[in-house]
């Protein structure tokens, strides 16, 4: 597992960012916000080669540990070997993830958080910095 916050206060408005280092054999790798870590408002997992998909960013939400609906991007402005900087903000209706090259991801708060308590980012990735605006 990679690195863990929890106890965290993240309102609405405010943003998440993570900056780090995609390995160069990367295969996946995830962010993860929620209450904890079986209450995930969203997990954000783009897949370079991994459960059959390449090059896919899969989106899903998590509640009382039980995945919800997955939804896939393929514009993927990720590359193995890379640093890489993603920003989440959120409402109480839908997260926004920034990503580079001005790309934004939206994704419906099927929790209805009003606040984010836990950060977790896992798989092939070199965290840098962390830091909640
Ligand atoms: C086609 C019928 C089967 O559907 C497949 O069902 C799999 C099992 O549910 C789906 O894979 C799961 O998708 C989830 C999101 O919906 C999560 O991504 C599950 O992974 C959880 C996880 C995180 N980690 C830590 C980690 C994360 C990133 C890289 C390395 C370790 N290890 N396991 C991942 O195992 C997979 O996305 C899904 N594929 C499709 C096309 O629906």
């Amino acid at each position: 597992l990679g690195l863990v916050a929890t106890h965290l206060n993240i309102q609405a408005g405010e943003c998440i960012k993570v900056k780090g280092k995609i390995l160069p054999e990367a295969k996946g790798f995830a962010v993860n916000v929620g209450k904890d870590r079986s209450n995930l408002v969203l997990h954000f997992n783009p897949r370079f080669d991994s459960h059959g998909d390449v090059n896919v960013i899969v989106c899903n939400s998590m509640e009382d540990g039980m995945w919800g609906t997955e939804e896939r991007e393929t514009d993927f402005p990720f590359q193995q070997g890379d640093k890489t900087e993603i920003c989440i903000s959120f409402d109480t209706a839908e997260l926004t993830v920034k990503l580079a090259g001005d790309k934004k991801i939206m994704f419906p708060n099927r929790l209805g958080l009003e606040n984010i308590e836990y950060l977790s980012v896992e798989g092939d990735f070199a965290i840098k910095a962390i830091k909640f605006s």
